[in-house]
């Protein structure tokens, strides 16, 4: 491992009840880069995003974040989840949430000092949601919960950030504002992995990309990977009548 490495994962297999669906993985992301993780439903990026941050215990292999463990390393790690897999009825604010991302900081038992609600306040206008402090989450629209959970992962300041799937159900305007907002955290050395299902937007959005399907097809600079036949060996036996990216010959 170098140490312009910010994860490291080698020899990582994870199955569901006996059945392998991330298979063999080795794969090293550096610091300061913004990487799209993509292959088709049910490739096993969601898994891969789990298992890296020890929510899902893997058969074998093991994952380092700067060369060390996760635990040790869990306060410079933030995630933002599938909007699908939040509990949006949680009777809580938009501050709230956003609040929470500081705990990691200050720990469960202290309350939210005044700094903390003004790292909130800030992050909540970043992300264009200034006036929806009080509203409560199950009340935002799903472009607005998603924004509020990018404020929470910004004010954990942290070095690395997960994203599964951000820019699932918004608007393109959102989008575009989602990101900038990315980039700007690339720009500033942090790591940003970003689960993304749009193959039209990689080259615009993302400089390093790693396919997935089971195991890892191949990965490395979009400029120099993102072609024809690493999306066709990452999709195969799936239709690719739905993108036209490289036309058809
Ligand atoms: N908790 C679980 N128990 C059993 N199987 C699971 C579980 N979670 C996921 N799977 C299966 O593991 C495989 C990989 O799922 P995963 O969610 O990681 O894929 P994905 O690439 O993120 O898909 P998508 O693009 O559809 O979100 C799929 O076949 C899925 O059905």
């Amino acid at each position: 491992m170098r140490n312009n490495t910010a994860v490291s994962i080698n020899d990582l297999t994870v199955a569901y009840d006996d059945k392998p669906v991330l298979w063999d993985i080795d794969l090293d992301i550096k610091k300061g880069t913004l990487m799209a993780i993509v292959g088709p439903n049910g490739a096993g990026k969601s898994t891969l995003i789990k298992a890296m941050l020890n929510l899902i215990k893997p058969i074998t292999g093991c994952i380092s974040f700067f060369g060390s463990s996760y635990k040790k390393e869990r306060s410079k790690i933030a995630y933002v989840p599938q909007r699908g897999s939040v509990d949006w009825d949680f009777p809580t604010t938009a501050l709230d949430v956003v609040e929470m991302g500081r705990y990691g900081k200050i720990g469960w038992i202290k309350r939210v000092g005044k700094s903390d609600r003004k790292i909130a306040v800030d992050a909540i206008k970043k992300v264009g949601m200034e006036g929806f402090e009080k509203r409560q989450i199950s009340q935002l629209s799903g472009g607005q919960q998603q924004r509020i959970f990018l404020a929470r992962a910004l004010v954990q300041d942290a070095e690395i950030y997960f994203m599964d799937e951000p820019f699932q159900g918004v608007d393109a305007k959102t989008e575009k504002s989602i990101i900038n907002i990315l980039k700007k955290l690339r720009d500033k050395g942090k790591t940003v992995i970003v689960v993304h299902h749009d193959l039209q937007t990689v080259e615009e959005y993302f400089d390093y990309i790693a396919f997935i399907n089971v195991a890892v097809i191949s990965s490395g600079k979009v400029k120099e990977i993102f072609n024809r036949e690493n999306i066709e060996k990452t999709y195969k036996n799936r239709s690719f009548t739905d993108f036209s990216l490289f036309g058809s010959d």
